[in-house]
């Protein structure tokens, strides 16, 4: 079977998106690839990705462990995270499963052939760059950085901004959506917050091949899965970048 081209769907009206980008600062755009270029995308996520669960640690970087370490984890895990659940009410927080895009793809792990390094050399390349920058009218976009994220019942991202450091110069976030079915009242919505009132502004619910870009800095969360949800929230997501 031959393998489809990845690319985004040519059939986008990338125009009538950067309008909505201008002036919302953020824009949805559903059927970003072809079908069977999301099927494909689809199915590495949903069957063949090394997925760490990363939460952050008390001195305020990630700690992950791998899926395989979870089963035989023992109550010193538990305690960690029960540590990070009591410390993200007080401050920023996260979990949930991810994998590193980039530096897998760098390193050529978990396998130098592995089907998910292609769509990681897609994100990184010429062709997405270039409409992140038609997108959001950024000339200085050069590259776009990517992680796929996996959340379950309970997992959560909190309120945070995605604050540019000198290094990591990030334009505008993106994320890709996987998620093949949700229910509104499952949580895991991306949320937009007002600064000043702390009401939600937009709350985007999981969706399929559906791309979403907003400017950054600018306050935004995940929502805690809700704990019946009946399924992951599935999506890659990163920056379109002017660093390199
Ligand atoms: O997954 C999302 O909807 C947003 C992710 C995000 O905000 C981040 O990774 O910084
Ligand atoms: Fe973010």
């Amino acid at each position: 079977m031959s393998q489809p081209t990845l690319r985004l769907n040519p059939a986008l009206d990338v125009e009538k998106y950067a309008e909505i980008y201008a002036r919302d600062g953020l824009v949805q755009i559903p059927d970003v690839f072809e079908r069977p270029t999301a099927e494909l995308i689809s199915e590495i996520m949903e069957t063949s990705l090394p997925w760490a669960l990363t939460f952050l640690g008390e001195d305020g970087r990630p700690v992950k462990i791998p899926m395989e370490a979870l089963q035989g984890a023992g109550p010193d895990l538990k305690a960690q995270i029960a540590a990070l659940i009591q410390r993200s009410g007080q401050q920023y927080g996260f979990i949930y499963f991810n994998f590193g895009m980039v530096s897998a793809y760098n390193a050529g792990e978990p396998r130098a052939n592995h089907p998910i390094h292609p769509v990681t050399g897609f994100l990184m390349g010429e062709e997405f760059a270039a409409f992140g920058r038609k997108l959001t009218g950024d000339d200085a976009i050069s590259w776009a950085d990517s992680q796929a994220t996996l959340y379950r019942p309970n997992d959560f991202l909190g309120l945070h901004d995605d604050s540019a450091s000198d290094e990591v110069q990030r334009v505008a976030a993106y994320t890709l959506g996987f998620t093949s079915r949700w229910r509104s009242d499952w949580g895991g919505q991306t949320l937009f917050h007002d600064p000043d009132t702390g009401d939600v502004t937009r709350g985007l619910i999981p969706r399929w091949n559906t791309l979403t870009v907003f400017r950054v800095p600018q306050l935004h969360s995940v929502a805690p899965v809700a704990p019946y949800a009946n399924g992951a929230r599935l999506s890659i997501v990163g920056w379109f970048r002017r660093d390199r």
